[in-house]
C-alpha cells in the first residue's frame, strides 16, 4: 500500500463514489482512498428518496454501496464528517471533527444544496427542503401529526414530494410561480394534462403564485402570498431548484462561478484537484441529473487510472417524472425556438400527447405524456444526432406497430448501438454491461438484469430498451425464453416455482431455493415470504409455517406502529358486537393504559399504542379471536344493517356477513382480502370496492369481485347472481380458493383480475364440479388453521419463544 498515491474524495454521494467505483475497476492498486461524507450513511441512491417517501421502497433498499463495500475495497470512510478546509498548498483536508488527511489527488463531489427561498418565517419548524434521508424522515414523521402540507415548486422534485406526502395521508397544495407545471420540462398542453391527472389523484395547485412569508408561532402554520391570500400549511417543503455546493472550494481558493469550474477532464484551476457531479460547472453548465454526472465520473476515473480517454463534452439530458399513474417524459430542447419545427399528436380520449422538435433535420427535443414507451428510443436518436429527414411522421406515430408507426426498427437500432453507450442513465449502465449480464452472468429476465446491473431500477425510463436488449441477447436468437423471475434471486417465474413445488413435493423454503438453484442462497424479502405462502397454500396439512420468512406484523400478530408499539384488533364478526365484549375491551384498555381506542373502517375496535410485552396478556384477558388486522389474510366482512332493521333491506346482510366471516376468518391469501355484504343495491357496506362484495337484490344475491378502495381505486366486476345463501358460500369459497391458488404472492384480487381477466375467472368457476373441488380444498386448508393469539396464550413454550422472537431481526414489511 505504501507506494499507492493518496486520493481523497470529499462527498460520499452519487457522482463521487461512482467515479471511485470506476477507478477501482480500472486501477485497483493505484490509490489508497479516503472518503469524507457529511451524511451519516453509506453511499445511497438519492433518486430513490422519492420512492421511499411514496412508500414503495425501504431506506435499506436504496443503499448503493454498503459499509462492507468500503472495507472490502480498503477505503477509509469518514461518514458523518464534513470537510471544512482544504489547504491546496500543503495538500491537506481538514474535517469539522478534527481529522486531517494528506492527499496527492483531491476529488470534490459535494453535490448541491436545495435553494431555500429567503422568506420571512423560513426558519420556522416544519420548513424543509427535500434532498436527503433526514428530510424524507421528517416528512414521514410530520405526516403522523399534521395534515396540511404546502410544496413550493411545481418542478420534478416538488411533484414527487407532493405525491409522497399525499400517500402519507396529507392534504397537499403545490404552489408554483409559473402558470404551468414542470415549466422547465414541458410545454403547455402536456403540463395541463399533467395537472388534470394529478388533480384527479388529489393534489391541489396554486399556480402563478408568489410566496411572500411563512406564518405561525414556533412552527409553520400558513404560507402567505404576495397577492394577500394564504394557504394553511403545517409543513412547507421548498423544491424551487438547487444550488451547487461550492463554499468549501471557494474558501480554498479554487475557481468557482455558479459551480466549481472544470475543464473537459474535470480538472479545476488548482493542480491535482478535480470536481465532479452537481457541484461542478462544465462549459457553463452545472447539471442536476445523474446521467451526465456519471459520464463525468467515467472520464475522471479513466484520467486518474492513466487510461486514454476523450474529454467530457457535455450532455443532452432527459427526465421522467417518478409519480405512479402518470407517465411524463421530456428530453432536450422541448420548446420551439428559432429554426425549429415541431410535430404534435394529441389524443384526449386516451389521454396521450407527443411532441417532437426538429432542427436542421435532426431530432433535438421531445415531450411525451400518457405513453412514454418511446422515450428511450427518441432519446437515443437524439443523442446520436442522426438525420431523421423523411422519417419524422413515423417517429411521431411511434415505434410499436400497434401505434401505426414504423420508424426504423428499435431492434436494429439496439443492435447498432455501441457497446459503451449508456442505456440506463440513472444507474450508468451501458449496452455492454447488459450484454455481459445476459451472456456471461446468466441473467435472462428483466428482474435478474436489474439485480445484477441496476439497469431500470430507478426511474424505469430505460425499461423498454433493457427489455429490447434482453430479447436481443437471450431471446429468440439464442433460443432462451425471456421470462420474469419473481425477484433478483431467481430466474424462475411464479408458475414455474409453484409447479416445481407440486411435482417434486418440495416442503421447505430452503429446499425450493436449493433445488431451483437460487442465485442468492439466503433469498430476499420478496422471495422468502412468497415461497412461504406457496408452500403453505399447496401443503396445508404438512407445511410448517416459517415465521422468520414473514413480515414483522405477521410475526407479532399485531400491527407495528411508528413508535414501536403495536395495535390489537380483536375479531368482531360482521361488525356486530355485544355489551360483554365491549366491557372486556374497555377493561383491558384501562388496565394496560392503552393510549387510544379507535373504531376502524372495517367496523371494529383498534387498541393502539400497546407495548410489545403486554401483547400476550392482553390477548389472554380479551379472550377474543385475532381480527387478523395484520398480514395477508381475510381482514373484515363489512355489513350494513340489512332487512333485520332497515326498511329498504331485501336480505339479511348481517347474517350473511357473519357466516362468511366465521367461515374464512383465518384464511391466508396472496394479499389481504376484504369482504362486504349489503342488504340492497343502495350498497351502504360499499361492497363494490371490495375483493369480494355481496349485494342483495330482490330474491337473489349478486357477487362482485376484484374491487379495491386503496391508492388505486377499482370498482368490482359482477361475477354471478345466485339465489340462496348456500350458493353465495359455494361461489365465494370457490372464487377465494381459485385466487389463493393462482394469484402471485402480494397480488390483490383487483390486480389479479385485471391481469387474467374476469372471463378467465368465470370460466374456471362455471362448472359445479370444479367449484366443489375448490371449496373442498379451501375447507381442508381452513381445518388446519388455529387462532394465533390463543395458540400463543395457551402454549408456554410459544409464549416464551414469542418473547425471544421480539429481539430477532424482523423482515420489514
Ligand atoms: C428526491 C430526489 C429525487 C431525484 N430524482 C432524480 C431522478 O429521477 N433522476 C435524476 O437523474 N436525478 C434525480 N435527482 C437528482 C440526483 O439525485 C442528483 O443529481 C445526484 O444525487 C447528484 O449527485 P452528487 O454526487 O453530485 O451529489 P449528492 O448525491 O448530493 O452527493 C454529495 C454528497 O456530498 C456531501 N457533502 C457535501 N459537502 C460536504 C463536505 N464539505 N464534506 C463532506 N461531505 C460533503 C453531501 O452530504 C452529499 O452526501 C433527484 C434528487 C432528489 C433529491
Ligand atoms: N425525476 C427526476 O428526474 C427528478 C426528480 C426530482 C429531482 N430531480 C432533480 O433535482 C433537482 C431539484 O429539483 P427541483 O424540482 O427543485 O428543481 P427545478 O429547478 O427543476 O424546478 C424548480 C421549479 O420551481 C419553480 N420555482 C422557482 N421559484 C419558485 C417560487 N418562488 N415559487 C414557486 N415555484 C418556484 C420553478 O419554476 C421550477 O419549475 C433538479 O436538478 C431536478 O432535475 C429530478
Ligand atoms: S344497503 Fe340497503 S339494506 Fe343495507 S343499510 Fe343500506 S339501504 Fe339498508
Ligand atoms: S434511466 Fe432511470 S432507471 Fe434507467
Amino acid at each position: 500500500m505504501a507506494d499507492r498515491k493518496k486520493l481523497v474524495l470529499v462527498g460520499n454521494g452519487m457522482a463521487g463514489v461512482r467515479a471511485i467505483e470506476h477507478l477501482i475497476k480500472l486501477a485497483p492498486d493505484a490509490y489508497s482512498i479516503t472518503i469524507f461524507g457529511a451524511e451519516p450513511h453509506p453511499n445511497y441512491n438519492r433518486i430513490m428518496l422519492s420512492s421511499v417517501l411514496a412508500g414503495g421502497t425501504d431506506i435499506k433498499d436504496i443503499v448503493i454501496n454498503d459499509w462492507d463495500w468500503y472495507s472490502d475495497n480498503h477505503i477509509q470512510l469518514h461518514a458523518g464528517h464534513t470537510v471544512t478546509k482544504i489547504d491546496t498548498k500543503r495538500k491537506k483536508v481538514y474535517s469539522q471533527q478534527g481529522i486531517e488527511v494528506d492527499y496527492d489527488v483531491l476529488v470534490i463531489a459535494t453535490g448541491s444544496n436545495p435553494f431555500m427561498l429567503p422568506l420571512p418565517g423560513a426558519n420556522k419548524e416544519g420548513v424543509i427542503g427535500f434532498r436527503d434521508i433526514r428530510d424524507t424522515e421528517i416528512m414521514q414523521e410530520t405526516s403522523q401529526k399534521y395534515k396540511k402540507a404546502a410544496v413550493i415548486g411545481g418542478g420534478l422534485l416538488g411533484l414527487e414530494a407532493a405525491r409522497g406526502l399525499l400517500n402519507l395521508g396529507m392534504d397537499v397544495s403545490v404552489v408554483h410561480i409559473n402558470g404551468i407545471l414542470m415549466n422547465r420540462e414541458l410545454d403547455e398542453p402536456a403540463a395541463r394534462m399533467l395537472q388534470r391527472e394529478l388533480e384527479a389523484q388529489g393534489m391541489k395547485f396554486l399556480l402563478s403564485k408568489q410566496s411572500a412569508a411563512i406564518t405561525g408561532r414556533r412552527r409553520a402554520k400558513a404560507l402567505q402570498f404576495a397577492d394577500g391570500s394564504e394557504v394553511e400549511a403545517d409543513l412547507v417543503v421548498m423544491a424551487v431548484g438547487i444550488r451547487p455546493n461550492i463554499e468549501l472550494a471557494k474558501a480554498s481558493g479554487i475557481e468557482v462561478n455558479r459551480g466549481i469550474v472544470v475543464d473537459d477532464f474535470m480538472r479545476t484551476n488548482v493542480p491535482d484537484v478535480y470536481a465532479v457531479g452537481e457541484c461542478a460547472e462544465h462549459r457553463g453548465i452545472a447539471y442536476g441529473l445523474v446521467a451526465p454526472l456519471y459520464e463525468q465520473g467515467a472520464v475522471l476515473a479513466k484520467l486518474l487510472a492513466g487510461v486514454e480517454t476523450a474529454g467530457y463534452e457535455g450532455s443532452v439530458t432527459s427526465t421522467k417524472l417518478k409519480v405512479s399513474g402518470v407517465d411524463v417524459f421530456s428530453a432536450g430542447q422541448f420548446s420551439e425556438g428559432p429554426g425549429t419545427r415541431a410535430l404534435r399528436i394529441q389524443d384526449d380520449v386516451a389521454g396521450t400527447y407527443k411532441k417532437i422538435v426538429i432542427k436542421n433535420g435532426k431530432l433535438v427535443g421531445a415531450v411525451l405524456f400518457g405513453d412514454t414507451a418511446d422515450g428511450a428510443e427518441l432519446f437515443s436518436i437524439m443523442k446520436k444526432g442522426e438525420s431523421i429527414e423523411g422519417k419524422e411522421k413515423e417517429l411521431l406515430l411511434g415505434f410499436s406497430p400497434a401505434a401505426g408507426g414504423g420508424g426504423s426498427s428499435p431492434a436494429s437500432r439496439l443492435e447498432a448501438m455501441a457497446d459503451d453507450e449508456i442505456v440506463c442513465g440513472c444507474n450508468g449502465v451501458s449496452k455492454g454491461d447488459i450484454a455481459d449480464a445476459v451472456l456471461n452472468k446468466g441473467c435472462n429476465t428483466l428482474a435478474s438484469i436489474k439485480g445484477c446491473t441496476k439497469a431500470s431500477a430507478s426511474c424505469g425510463g430505460c425499461k423498454p430498451q433493457v427489455e429490447g436488449l434482453l430479447k436481443l441477447y437471450a431471446g429468440d436468437a439464442a433460443g432462451v425464453p425471456v421470462k420474469e423471475g419473481i425477484c433478483g434471486c431467481t430466474e424462475h417465474s411464479r408458475d414455474e416455482i409453484v409447479a416445481a413445488i407440486k411435482e417434486m413435493r418440495l416442503m421447505s423454503v430452503k429446499e425450493v431455493m436449493n433445488v431451483m438453484e437460487w442465485k442468492n442462497e439466503e433469498g430476499c424479502t420478496k422471495c422468502r415470504p412468497s415461497l412461504n405462502y406457496y408452500l403453505g397454500m399447496l401443503w396445508p396439512a404438512e407445511y410448517k409455517d416459517q415465521k422468520e420468512s414473514r413480515f414483522t406484523n405477521e410475526r407479532y400478530h399485531a400491527n407495528i406502529q411508528k413508535d414501536g408499539t403495536y395495535s390489537v384488533v380483536p375479531r368482531v364478526y360482521g361488525g356486530v358486537t355485544t355489551p360483554a365484549d365491549l366491557i372486556k375491551i374497555a377493561t383491558v384498555a384501562e388496565k394496560y393504559d392503552v393510549p387510544m381506542v379507535k373504531f376502524t373502517g372495517g367496523q371494529r375496535l383498534d387498541l393502539l399504542g400497546v407495548k410489545k410485552e403486554d401483547l400476550p396478556k392482553i390477548w389472554e384477558e380479551l379472550d377474543m379471536p385475532s381480527g387478523h388486522a395484520y398480514g395477508k389474510t381475510l381482514r373484515t366482512v363489512k355489513t350494513c344493517v340489512g332487512n333485520t332493521f332497515c326498511r329498504f333491506g331485501t336480505q339479511d346482510s348481517i347474517g350473511m356477513g357473519i357466516r362468511m366471516e366465521k367461515a374464512y376468518e383465518r384464511m391466508t391469501a396472496p394479499a389481504k382480502v376484504k369482504l362486504a355484504v349489503s342488504g340492497c343495491p343502495r350498497n351502504c357496506a360499499e361492497a363494490t370496492i371490495k375483493d369480494l362484495g355481496v349485494v342483495a337484490i330482490d330474491g337473489a344475491w349478486e357477487l362482485h369481485v376484484g374491487g379495491n378502495g386503496g391508492i388505486h381505486v377499482r370498482a368490482t366486476e359482477l361475477l354471478c347472481v345466485v339465489k340462496t345463501e348456500d350458493e353465495v358460500m359455494e361461489w365465494s369459497s370457490a372464487y377465494l380458493q381459485y385466487y389463493r391458488e393462482n394469484a402471485t404472492w402480494n397480488e390483490r384480487t383487483a390486480q389479479w383480475i385485471e391481469r387474467v381477466g374476469l372471463d378467465h375467472v368465470k370460466k374456471a368457476l362455471e362448472k359445479r364440479e370444479d367449484r366443489l373441488a375448490l371449496v373442498e380444498r379451501l375447507e381442508k386448508t381452513l381445518s388446519y388453521t388455529t387462532d394465533p393469539w390463543k395458540e400463543i396464550v395457551e402454549n408456554k413454550e410459544l409464549r416464551k419463544n414469542f418473547e425471544q422472537l421480539s429481539g430477532a431481526q424482523p423482515v420489514q414489511g
